[in-house]
């Protein structure tokens, strides 16, 4: 592939998507191809799958068939958006990917994060991001934040218990040691000025290795 995936991670209120949005608008100001999308999510089919997985009415659904769903979402996302892009020589930007299913359905909803791994691998034909960039913070500090932004739609996930988002931590810091070479910690806890200047530095570094920018 002749661009490069790049893909945000992080536990909820984290400052991902705000992140990204302005790391897209500031390098396609600098005249990069960017295309800017999330997960679940980003095409048609798996907007509909988005709104099956997080809505808050959904209580019964099965451990296995929200990774599944996830999974299936990746999976449409990656051919009729993610790929394509790639192969004309995008960088594709993504809120979130494959470990937001390690992290919540891997480790914090115990599936394990081996098995989700294969079942992921299935679906995104081992395709994995080239770089992640891990915006970190605790679960509370990323809670407050969620909270006191008003206009935000509460989701079923958001809903679980403290107890949950501290294992989706703890699957993060696993992972993080597990892809050291792909995931990049960035401390997410800083003003927004700060988290954005350390992430558009590691940004800037990985286009420019790939001759991109
Ligand atoms: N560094 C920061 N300091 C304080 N507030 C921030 C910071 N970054 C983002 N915020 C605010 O925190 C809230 C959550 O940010 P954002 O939606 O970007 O996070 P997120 O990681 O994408 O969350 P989620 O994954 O739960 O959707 C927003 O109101 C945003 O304006
Ligand atoms: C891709 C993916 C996401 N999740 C969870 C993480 C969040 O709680 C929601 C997505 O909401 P956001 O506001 O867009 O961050 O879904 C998950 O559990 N597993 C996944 O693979």
């Amino acid at each position: 592939m002749n661009g490069i995936f790049i893909t945000g991670e992080g536990p909820e209120g984290a400052g991902k998507t705000s992140i990204l949005n302005k790391l897209a608008e500031d390098f396609s100001a600098r005249g990069c191809n960017i295309v800017l999308t999330r997960e679940p999510g980003g095409i048609r089919i798996a907007e509909q799958i988005r709104e099956i997985i997080l809505n808050k009415d959904n209580t019964e659904m099965d451990a296995r068939t929200e990774a599944l769903l996830y999974a299936a979402a990746r999976r449409q996302h990656l051919v009729e958006k993610v790929k394509p892009a790639l192969e004309k020589g995008a960088v594709v930007l993504c809120d979130r990917f494959i470990d937001s299913s390690l992290a919540y359905q891997g480790y914090a909803r115990g599936l394990g994060i081996e098995e989700v791994y294969e079942m992921n691998l299935f679906a995104t034909q081992d395709m994995m991001p080239d770089a992640t960039l891990f915006f970190d913070i605790t679960p509370e500090a990323g809670l407050e934040r969620i909270e006191k932004n008003k206009g935000r739609e509460v989701n079923r996930l958001d809903l679980e218990a403290l107890d949950f988002h501290h294992k989706v931590y703890k699957g993060y810091q696993i992972l993080l040691e597990k892809f050291h070479g792909r995931m990049h910690r960035i401390d997410a806890s800083a003003s927004f000025e700060e988290v954005y200047l350390a992430a558009s530095k590691k940004f800037e570094q990985l286009l420019v290795q790939k001759g991109l920018l």
